[in-house]
């Protein structure tokens, strides 16, 4: 593979490894924007951790880019937004580093407890003082865990141990399954009425931004501890500052801040609060997980496939990867033909899922992405795909429907396309075959059997003798073979439809002698 990867981290050389026997790889740590937006240009991949600020910016910039891969969980440093519109997708390595954050946790809670990282500086100066370092016990204290994801759950278990009563709240996981995981589930507001310690595992995002608050630490135990282990910005620095001075909380500990390295942190300089510098992630077992699990991905993306931890496009289960694929193939080659034969502007698309499809569930976005694909990527200048899909129907103001049903008009599954235009509609169905082919079986209402791939001309036309051999020696003339001809009408002397599969591409002067015969309503060259 001819691709270039930029690493613009530290990362793990077992991963730098695979890739160097792949891919050129150029290392180049602590870049400045400007500096990466000079340079990522000339990159089809860019790896980072939590320390490169993937920005709007050097996006732009990376006119070649088809990949950045986060070496890590938190995606908040890559600017989402952009890389979707861009098309390029984004993946992480999520549970590589999910024991080494949760270990550092409980070794944050225990230091917090026992003012470890105090004593050791006190001694280090030369002092013995054994009375300012009274601590507490974990021991049937309250956990508050904010969060129970990957990490939270993991903490859950190691704190029982400690014999400590554990509490949670997340809004995503249910009563029943947190009572499963030893943890009882309960409202922000209640925990931290209850918590005699607090501890933060949520992504940074609008709704959990400043969670922790001068108001909400004015509802907490007096003598709550604090702990951040997840992202700078989930707690107001300044109000947790100001609530360890004045006694409030009796300690912090902080591994994560609003603005990394945290030159003007409040949180800096106060001796209840204990900090490491972003240190969750950092063990060897970690970054070795993690380096490779972006490698991987890497691999996999540059050379046409999908990455398994996607975080900016819709993700099959991997049990469902074989059967759904063949649909999305069909989709985007259904979009593909609407593109070319509906008439006007698209305003809407209408996604039909039925028989068995009907309860293929969220897996559909998938197939829907592919349809988008088909139906905009021959018709804009920059490349459309299952990422950017939806951002740029979104766009161009299409609307997008889904709609699951077990109606399938006898058919084992059925795929509907209906198009909605600014002069009319035009409605399409295929479906995947017992035996694993795939047709169009329907077009406008007419009943077909086509095989989509190669050329076809469509037609409507007066359902009269002669104007199917007409249109057949216009193109015999003019050397363009016909493999194959379907026709379709409601009712016999009406308008039918006619579709020939034809070798090869059809010059547009022979479809305008086509379309100029009599009873031609209309006549449209597709390539799928
Ligand atoms: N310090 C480090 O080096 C380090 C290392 C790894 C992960 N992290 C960070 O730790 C955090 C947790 O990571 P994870 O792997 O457990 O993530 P995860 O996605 O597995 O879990 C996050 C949980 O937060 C929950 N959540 C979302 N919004 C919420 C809200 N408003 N209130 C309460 N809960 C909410 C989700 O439902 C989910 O269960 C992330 O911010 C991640 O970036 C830090
Ligand atoms: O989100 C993460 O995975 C952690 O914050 C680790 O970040 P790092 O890779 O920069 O150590």
């Amino acid at each position: 593979m001819k691709f270039n990867v930029l690493v613009s981290d530290d990362l793990a050389e077992e991963g730098i490894e695979i890739l160097r026997e792949k891919v050129m790889v150029d290392v180049q740590t602590g870049l400045s924007e400007d500096e990466l937006v000079a340079t990522i240009e000339n990159y089809d991949a860019l790896l980072v951790r939590s320390g490169t600020q993937v920005t709007e910016r050097v996006i732009e910039a990376g006119k070649k880019l088809r990949f950045i891969g986060r070496a890590g969980a938190g995606v908040d440093n890559i600017d989402m937004k952009a890389a979707t519109k861009r098309g390029i997708i984004v993946a992480n390595a999520p549970e590589g580093n999910t024991l080494a954050a949760t270990e550092h946790t409980m070794a944050m809670m225990l230091s917090l407890c026992r003012n470890t990282p105090q004593a050791n500086a006190s001694m280090q100066a030369g002092e013995w003082k054994r009375s300012k370092f009274m601590g507490v016990e974990l021991n049937e204290k309250t956990l508050g865990i904010v969060g129970l994801g990957r990490i939270g759950r993991e903490i859950a278990k190691r704190a029982s141990s400690f014999d400590m009563k554990i509490i949670g709240y997340d809004p995503f996981i249910t009563t029943e399954k947190a009572a499963a995981m030893g943890i009882q589930s309960m409202s922000l507001e209640e925990l931290f009425k209850q918590a005699d310690i607090i501890t933060v595992h949520t992504p940074l995002i609008k709704e959990t931004r400043h969670i922790v608050n001068s108001q909400t630490i004015k509802t907490m135990k007096d003598g709550v501890r604090i702990i951040n282990c997840a992202r700078g910005g989930i707690i107001d620095e300044q109000a947790l500052a100001d609530a360890v001075k004045s006694g409030k909380v009796a300690g912090a500990a902080i591994d994560v801040f609003e603005s990394e390295p945290p030159k003007d942190s409040p949180l800096l300089g106060v001796p209840g609060i204990i900090t490491t510098p972003h240190l969750g992630a950092s063990t060897v077992e970690a970054q070795k997980n993690v380096s490779i699990s972006v490698a991987k991905q890497c691999l996999e993306v540059l050379n046409g496939g999908s990455a398994k931890y996607v975080v900016n496009a819709p993700i099959i289960p991997a049990d469902l990867h074989d059967s759904i694929q063949p649909f999305a193939i069909l989709a985007e080659k259904m979009g593909r033909l609407l593109v070319q034969i509906a008439d006007g502007r698209i305003q809407k698309l209408e996604m039909i899922y039925g028989g068995e499809l009907g309860s293929i569930g969220p897996s559909s976005k998938l197939i829907t992405h592919m349809a988008i694909k088909g139906l905009l990527d021959p018709i804009l200048r920059f490349p459309v795909n299952m990422v950017n899909a939806s951002v740029v129907a979104q766009d161009r103001g299409i609307s997008v429907s889904e709609t699951q049903t077990a109606e399938s008009a006898g058919y084992k599954n059925l795929l509907t396309m209906n198009v909605v235009t600014d002069t009319g509609s035009l409605c399409i169905s295929g479906s995947i075959l017992y035996q694993g082919g795939s047709r169009i079986v329907s077009i406008a209402g007419y009943t077909m059997d086509m095989i989509p791939e190669g050329a076809v001309i469509i037609s409507r036309h007066l359902d009269k003798p002669g104007v199917i051999g007409r249109a057949s020696t216009i193109l015999g003339e003019s050397q363009i073979n016909i493999a194959g001809m379907q026709v379709g009408r409601f009712k016999a002397g009406e308008e039918a439809i006619m579709v020939l599969n034809v070798d090869g591409d059809v010059p547009e002067g022979v479809m305008e002698a086509i379309r100029g015969m009599p009873g031609i309503y209309s006549a449209k060259f597709a390539r799928l």
